[in-house]
């Protein structure tokens, strides 16, 4: 379990990045995380991409219902702007971000912030995803969570999509997908 760097010494900021499979406790550990640093008093701000307009538009929820407010933005640039007097960001579904989010992630960090980042590290084609590699570049500590295989039981790293649908964003739960260890993924993938 992840437990949060002492702060003595000063305020620095540093990255926190949280990437796995779907279903694999993502959202979970990032509000997990974010309720404890409002236990500590500290500022939160929670952002999501606007894209993502499952389950709820102004909250966070995972797969087991479990939320926490959030601000749905547009890019991620306004996080530097929504993100004032904070001591903790929160961000969900990070993949579907743009190309400056490494860059705003690291001028937070610079301006004293924990930032918490979460999302995808692998595609449904199991290319990585967005801008979560680049992430788990700057990161300061990393986490990789994994759900467990519907098929076998094993630890589960791959969303396989069960549609025929192509493009790479597309919104879903189990409807959509399903968590699979590497060989039923790979055994899956043939069978397309
Ligand atoms: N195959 C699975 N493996 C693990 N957890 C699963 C699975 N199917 C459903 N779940 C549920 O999903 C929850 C995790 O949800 P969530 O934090 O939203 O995951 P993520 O954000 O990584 O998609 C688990 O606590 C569990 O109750
Ligand atoms: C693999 C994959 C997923 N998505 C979508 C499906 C869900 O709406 C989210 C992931 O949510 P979670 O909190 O991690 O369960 O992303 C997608 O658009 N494209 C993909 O390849
Ligand atoms: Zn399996």
């Amino acid at each position: 379990m992840f437990i949060e760097p002492s702060l003595a010494g000063g305020r620095r900021g540093w990255i926190e990045v949280i990437c796995g499979s779907m279903f694999s406790g993502k959202t979970e550990e990032l509000i997990r995380r974010l309720k404890r640093a409002r236990i500590a008093n500290l500022k939160v701000e929670i952002f999501k991409p606007v894209v993502d307009t499952r389950y709820d538009e102004g909250s966070i929820v995972s797969h087991d219902e479990n939320k926490i407010v959030s601000t749905p933005i547009e890019n991620s640039q306004q996080i530097l702007l929504l993100a004032q007097e904070v001591d903790v960001v929160g961000i969900d579904e990070a993949q579907f971000f743009d190309a400056e989010l490494p860059n705003v992630c690291d001028q937070l960090a610079l301006r004293g912030i924990r930032v918490i980042v979460a999302g995808l590290d692998m595609d449904y084609t199991g290319k990585p995803f967005g801008q979560i590699p680049f992430m788990l570049a700057k990161a300061d500590y990393i986490t990789k969570l994994h759900a467990i295989c519907v098929r076998c039981g094993n630890i589960a790293n791959y969303s396989f999509r069960k549609s025929a649908e192509t493009e790479t964003l597309l919104l879903g739960e189990k409807d959509l997908y399903e968590p699979l260890c590497r060989h039923c993924y790979y055994e899956e993938k043939i069978k397309k």
